[in-house]
């Protein structure tokens, strides 16, 4: 059995360009992602027969061929045929529909544990092309750590590490936000400012604003960096769940540096000076919110992506 550890992700900048000219089902992208420590844990074991069985510990979450996971066991059977089948158990840590890449990650487990399991050797280009096959954040999820991401989410280009900043999550247990909802409503919303060509797109990317965070990211200056952090969901996700607006508000009036949006929501990450000053702003906003089903889990910027941890 092999175990491995698949970290969720935040996005420290995120801008909509445009169309993704070469496939306009998808946008143009400007995000800093950032891995994190509140992570899944994902256990592997081989199995005779070529099948694949999935169990998760959260009812919520599909067991069937329609979980990430189990898409990437898929694909990975398809691509290396005869090496068997697997047992996929998924212990569920991130919470789901959250803006956090939780399936992305459990896929990229998969794609680097099947890796090891049947020793092909893949190097992690190969591994993070396979991955764009399953979802644009997927190859991001398996390398982690600090990465610029451009294109659909899934041209990577790796960044100085952001190592032990203190985080805050907050999301409502009742409030979950769906991907394809998110964009459909950024385009009809603001699709008529689209940037249209190359050239546009390239303006609009030089006036959005990523220089100053990846500047402020390269000095390791978390003051200037905190004050960086965009998120272009926030316009239509904010006015939609007014909690959500609110939550954010409460972690800034609570002390901390600033608070974000992470992804199309609805979890708000938020950064605090030291997990002493994180935990005092977890009592008094989890205090705010009381009786509204706000879940708040204290972690930190990880360097890293998926993880063998364990092999028996
Ligand atoms: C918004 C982001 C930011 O990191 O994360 P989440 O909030 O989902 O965690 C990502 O772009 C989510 O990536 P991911 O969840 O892998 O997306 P996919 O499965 O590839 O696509 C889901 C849907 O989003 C749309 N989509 C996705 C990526 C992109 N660059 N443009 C899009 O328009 C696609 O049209 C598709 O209908
Ligand atoms: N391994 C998985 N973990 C969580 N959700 C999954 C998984 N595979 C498929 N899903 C489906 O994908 C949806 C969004 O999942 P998730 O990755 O948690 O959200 P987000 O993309 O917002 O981070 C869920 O509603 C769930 O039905």
């Amino acid at each position: 059995m092999y175990r491995l550890i698949a970290p969720a992700k935040i996005n420290l900048f995120l801008q909509i360009v445009g169309d993704y000219l070469p496939d306009p089902r998808y946008h143009e992208l400007v995000m800093v992602m950032q891995a994190i420590t509140l992570a899944d844990g994902i256990s592997l074991s081989p199995l005779s027969q070529e099948v694949i069985v999935l169990t998760c510990d959260h009812p919520q979450v599909p067991t069937n061929s329609h979980n990430l996971a189990y898409k990437a066991a898929a694909l990975m059977q398809s691509q290396f045929p005869g090496q068997g089948g697997i047992e996929i158990h998924i212990d569920k840590r991130i919470p789901i529909g959250a803006g956090l890449a939780g399936g992305s990650a459990d896929a990229a487990a998969v794609l680097v544990g099947l890796d090891i399991l049947w020793d092909l050797g893949l190097t992690q280009g190969e591994l993070q092309g396979l991955g764009g096959q399953l979802g644009a954040d997927v190859p991001f999820c398996i390398g982690g750590g600090t990465a610029l991401a451009l294109g659909r989410g899934d041209d990577l280009t790796p960044l100085p590490d952001l190592d032990h900043v203190v985080l805050l999550l907050g999301k409502f247990t009742n409030i979950s936000v769906s991907t394809p909802w998110a964009y459909q409503t950024y385009r009809q919303t603001y699709g008529a400012s689209y940037a249209q060509t190359p050239v546009q797109q390239e303006k609009k990317r030089q006036q959005g604003g990523s220089r100053e965070l990846l500047q402020a990211l390269s000095q390791k200056d978390i003051p200037t960096l905190a004050q960086a952090l965009h998120n272009d969901f926030e316009a239509i996700v904010l006015p939609e769940y007014p909690l959500v607006a609110q939550l954010r508000q409460a972690f800034v009036d609570a002390g901390a540096m600033a608070a974000m949006m992470s992804g199309s929501g609805p979890t708000v990450f938020a950064i605090a000076e030291s997990q002493g000053q994180a935990e005092t702003i977890k009592t008094q906003v989890q205090g705010q919110f009381a009786d509204q089903g706000l879940d708040i889990w204290l972690a930190q910027t990880c360097p890293h992506g998926v993880r063998l941890v364990a092999q028996a």
